[in-house]
């Protein structure tokens, strides 16, 4: 399967920066979002998910056809709680219907990781609505009650390496698991709308204790009130990995520089971008004094 980026001529970067802008403002408005953590974190796990369905065996998934807006996709369970960020999304979508979704998701992600303060990702338009017959099938996304062994095979998938699957993990500085959703509970303490390199920082320094929550799923919790997945944990479990945990925790742009580019490359999976194809660095709105 090849996907083509379809350049739009009729495009500059004032136009999405628009749209960014649009989505940067409703993030700041729509505060009291799950108990005022707001709409940052939840767009990031949409802007991923629409993009984790990539298969580079066949080229098959990926951002491209935004086909997240068919019912196959969003009601795939590893899905759940994704409608909010959708939602969200939905009266930018009608005021500038012109946006592809694959670009409205993955803009409205890379806006979200900006505005929390996190690294600017490079971003390229030219994503192309594709029919529900290309939606690809359920239960390509990871589960979470798994070790390194199956970390590293499901980031192989994505064509992502050691160094970026490490990276991208540090998005769970962001926003927080819950049970009605996944089945995993907490955190408890202070669930960050921040984007920092404090996942790596609390993986290394708390205690960790593997117990059953309510939903009687394994997790790993802190006497802070901190939770790990068992994917996450498993980044501290493995010598390669640990290694690299242990620079990003001691270096903040170290781990800004690998995620900035590892998410781009995550969100521009499957896509083909000819050359001289537009690449845009968006200005957060406190750059524009906003
Ligand atoms: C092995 C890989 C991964 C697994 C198993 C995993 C699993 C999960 C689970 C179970 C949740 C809780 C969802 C909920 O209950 O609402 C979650 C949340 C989240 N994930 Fe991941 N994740 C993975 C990788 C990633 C990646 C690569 C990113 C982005 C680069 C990411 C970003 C997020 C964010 C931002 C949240 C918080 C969402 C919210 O607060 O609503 N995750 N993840
Ligand atoms: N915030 C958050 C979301 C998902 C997974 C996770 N592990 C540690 C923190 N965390």
């Amino acid at each position: 399967i090849v996907h083509i980026a379809a350049i739009n001529k009729d495009r500059t970067i004032d136009d999405y920066q628009r749209i960014y802008n649009k989505i940067a403002e409703k993030i700041r408005e729509d505060d009291e979002y799950d108990g005022y953590i707001g709409y940052g974190p939840v767009l990031v796990r949409l802007g991923w998910h629409s993009s984790g369905t990539y298969n580079k065996e066949n080229n098959s998934g990926g951002s491209y056809g935004g086909t997240y807006r068919f019912k196959l996709e969003n009601s795939d369970p590893s899905n759940n709680g994704l409608q909010n960020a959708a939602q969200f999304l939905d009266p930018i979508y009608k005021e500038f219907n012109w946006i592809s979704h694959g670009d409205l998701y993955t803009l409205g992600a890379v806006c979200a990781i900006q505005e929390a303060q996190g690294p600017k990702i490079k971003w390229r338009p030219g994503r192309v609505d594709l029919p529900e017959s290309a939606t690809p099938e359920n239960g390509r996304l990871p589960d979470a009650v798994n070790g390194a062994d199956y970390v590293r095979k499901f980031y192989a998938r994505l064509r992502m390496n050691d160094r970026e699957a490490v990276a991208l993990t540090g998005a769970h500085c962001l926003g927080r698991t819950h049970l009605k959703n996944s089945g995993f509970d907490g955190p408890w303490g202070a669930a960050s709308s921040s984007f920092t390199n404090e996942f790596f920082i609390n993986l290394l320094n708390e205690q960790w204790k593997l117990q059953k929550n309510a939903a009687g799923n394994k997790q790993y919790d802190s006497p802070k009130g901190y939770m790990m997945l068992e994917t996450d944990y498993a980044l501290i479990q493995d010598p390669i990995y640990l290694k690299i945990v242990k620079e990003y925790a001691n270096n903040e742009a170290s781990f800004f520089k690998d995620f900035a580019s590892s998410f781009q490359k995550l969100l521009e999976n499957g896509i083909d971008y000819p050359k001289g194809a537009p690449e845009y660095i968006f200005k957060t709105l406190d750059d524009q004094d906003m």
